[in-house]
This record gives structure tokens, C-alpha cells and sequence, in this order.
């Protein structure tokens, strides 16, 4: 269990064998190490102890990044506090002195109505009721009105150059165009690109993904005893899931409990193999639910989904990479911008992110 507030800071909670707050006084003693990027376990480990890093670190990037904190790079996931040790020996200390560079609440987004609504409501989380496809499928309905024209599955084979604009191909067309912005994930995008740059080709292409299996399981009535979240399980449990979300807690939708319990990522093919059936997908996370929250019932029903590669992983030198590659498209000229969720934040308001500073560098 993480701390949810202060107390907790002061307190025992297992699996911790002290509270927080005295592994966080290791950090003023704690050697600091001069490197350019590593693990963000190894970096949590070095300033706070193995349990902080087991316990907290562990199964918190596999709650967003379904990853090996082991493999994941703390410039990537926690820059400011791997600079603030870089350059202060302590990340406590940093912080404190370093509080006037502290990243500031952008003023143009902070007078926006819905900004305002979030803090007052202090959001944690949000959705849409629909989904989050009905973001996307909004956007579009509102851009058509514009005059903005959409081509819908149809896949890039391939970008050329014409002179000093670029020429997408596809199976149906080639359409020239003076500037482009690319969401596709770095991994699709390689290939099509390597006609342009091999380089750039195996940059993007060096950027690895996991895969993760979603499964929502439907039951009658409220069947949690404790309302959360959800939790996080830490890859050092003999357990094949990642974490179960408590959709239902977070957005009630009557008397039922829906859960969605996510497997695999890093782990995935070591868990399940090449090709595993959705019936031993399924049971797996029944019994999950059975053996820690103590739902013996059948689901009413059940979604089994296996999401190929669907989390880029930023694993250590991955800053170098994408700054690589940004520079690469600059140094050879390309009306190409590099955007989604594969280089600078995995999330939803991260990709977010990504398409207005893209549109704004234009
Ligand atoms: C158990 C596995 C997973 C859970 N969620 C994800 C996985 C792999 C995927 C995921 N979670 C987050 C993101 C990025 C943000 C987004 O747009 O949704 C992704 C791709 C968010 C997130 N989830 C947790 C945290 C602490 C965050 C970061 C929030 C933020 O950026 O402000 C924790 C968490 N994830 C899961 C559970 C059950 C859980 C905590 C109990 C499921």
C-alpha cells in the first residue's frame, strides 16, 4: 500500500519495514553517482533504499509503463530529480534550492474554465462518458465542419522527398505535402521512413514496446470492501498480473463492480508465450480477483484484449535517442515533426502535449 497521506508518511506500512519518511533521510547520505542517464530503480535504489525501489518504484511503472523499472530511464521518467542530484548531491536539498526552476503552471491553461473546474474539484483522474474514443471521434466531427479532410484506414507504406517537400504513400494515393507531423509510433514510422534515412529509420526503430492484456470483467452488485483506485502488484510477487482498476469506484455505473485487469507488458511473453489462448488469458485474471480481492462469482461478462505493443518503453538513453532523432530531421532538412506518445510522455495528456507544441512549432 502507498501512502495516500501524510500519516501514512510517518507510519509503518508493509511491505516497508520503516516508515517513508526515514528512508527519505537516506537521500542526505546517499553517495551521489555522475552519469548522463540510468535505471530508475538503480537511481531509487543508490538515494533511498531497495525497499522504496522494490516497493513503490517497481509497481508504479508498471501501473503506467507496464515496464521493468530496471530498464526504464530516470531522465526519462524523473529528469528533474536526477538533475537536481547531478547537481546539488542530494535530491531534498536540490529540490529546495532549486524551487525557483521548478516547472510553473502554464498561465494561459490556468485561466481555462475546465483547468480551473479540475483544480476545484481536485481531479485525480478524468474520462469521458462514451469513452475516451469519443475525444477523438469529437475532434474529428468538429474539424470536418472545417474543411479538414481525414483519410481513415489508410495506412503510410512509405514517405519520399520532392524537392523540399515530402510525398506520404499510400495504398491508394501520394499526396505532397509541404510539412508533416507524425503521430504514428516510432516503431511504425521507422520503417516508413528508411527510404529517406536509415539512420533515422534505426533510431526510431530502437525504441522498444510492450505488449499488455487488458481484461474487464463485469459482476453484479458492489463487491469491494475497500474503494480505491485499484492496486499495483511489485514484479517481485509470484503473480501474473500487473494490477487490477477499480473502474466502478472511480466511475460508478449502478449496482455492479467492474474491474480491469491488466498483464504481461515487459513481461508478457516469459508470462504467456507466443500465442496464448483468451480462455487461460481470462482465467488468470479470474482468479486474480478471486485469490486477492475475494470475488469468488462468475464475471456476467468479460472483455479479454491483447494490445500488441502498445506502450513504448523509455529505457535508459532514451532522451539521447529522441534528441538524436530531432536532430537528425533537422540536420537533413525533413518538413518533419516528431510527435504521439512515443517520445516525450506515454499518457493520454501527454500526447495531448505533444500535438499542440508540434502545431505551435510549425
Ligand atoms: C496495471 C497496469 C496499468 C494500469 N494502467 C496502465 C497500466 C500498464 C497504463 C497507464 N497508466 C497511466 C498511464 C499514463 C497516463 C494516461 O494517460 O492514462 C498509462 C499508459 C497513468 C497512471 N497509472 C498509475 C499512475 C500513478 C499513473 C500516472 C498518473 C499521472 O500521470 O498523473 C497507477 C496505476 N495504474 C494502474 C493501476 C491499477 C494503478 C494504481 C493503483 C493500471
Amino acid at each position: 500500500m502507498l501512502p495516500n497521506n501524510l500519516k501514512t508518511v510517518f507510519t509503518k506500512n508493509p511491505p516497508f519495514s520503516k516508515p517513508l519518511a526515514i528512508s527519505a533521510l537516506s537521500d542526505f547520505s546517499a553517495k551521489k553517482v555522475i552519469n548522463t542517464d540510468e535505471s530508475l530503480f538503480s537511481f531509487v535504489n543508490r538515494r533511498f533504499g531497495l525497499e522504496v525501489a522494490k516497493y513503490a518504484i517497481d509497481p508504479l511503472t508498471r501501473g503506467v509503463f507496464a515496464g521493468n523499472a530496471r530498464d526504464l530511464s530516470v531522465t526519462s521518467l524523473a529528469r528533474r530529480m536526477h538533475d537536481v542530484e547531478q547537481q546539488y548531491g542530494s535530491i531534498l536539498i536540490g529540490l529546495l534550492k532549486d524551487r525557483k526552476n521548478a516547472e510553473k503552471a502554464d498561465p494561459v491553461l490556468s485561466k481555462s474554465k475546465l483547468v480551473k473546474q479540475a483544480k476545484k474539484e481536485k481531479w485525480a483522474v478524468w474520462s469521458l462518458k462514451g469513452g475516451l474514443e469519443s475525444f477523438v471521434e469529437v475532434l474529428e466531427e468538429k474539424l470536418m465542419q472545417e474543411g479538414v479532410e481525414f483519410r481513415r484506414n489508410t495506412p503510410v507504406l512509405g514517405i519520399k522527398r520532392s524537392g523540399s517537400n515530402l510525398v506520404i504513400q499510400t495504398d491508394k494515393e501520394e499526396l505532397e505535402v509541404e510539412k508533416a507531423i507524425s503521430c504514428l509510433p516510432s516503431n511504425t514510422l521507422s520503417p516508413v521512413i528508411r527510404s529517406i534515412s536509415p539512420e533515422l529509420s534505426r533510431l526510431l526503430g530502437s525504441i522498444p514496446y510492450v505488449t499488455v492484456c487488458v481484461v474487464n470483467l463485469e459482476y453484479p452488485g458492489h463487491l469491494l470492501n475497500e474503494p480505491a483506485f485499484g492496486y499495483l502488484v511489485p514484479s517481485s510477487q509470484p503473480n501474473k498480473v500487473l494490477g487490477v482498476i477499480f473502474d466502478t469506484c472511480t466511475f460508478p455505473q449502478g449496482d455492479k463492480t467492474i474491474l480491469t485487469v491488466m498483464m504481461g507488458g515487459y513481461w508478457f511473453k516469459t508470462l504467456f508465450g507466443d500465442n496464448p489462448s483468451d480462455e487461460s488469458l481470462l482465467d488468470v485474471a479470474i482468479n486474480e480477483v478471486k485469490e486477492t480481492l475475494k470475488i469468488s462469482i462468475k464475471p456476467v461478462r468479460h472483455k479479454i484484449s491483447i494490445l500488441t505493443d502498445c506502450i513504448p518503453q523509455y529505457v535508459v538513453g532514451h532522451s539521447e535517442i529522441v534528441f538524436n532523432s530531432r536532430k537528425l530531421v533537422k540536420d537533413l532538412k525533413l518538413p518533419l515533426t516528431l510527435a504521439g506518445n512515443s517520445y516525450d510522455g506515454v499518457g493520454v495528456n501527454d500526447a495531448i502535449m505533444s500535438a499542440k507544441r508540434a502545431v505551435l512549432s510549425l
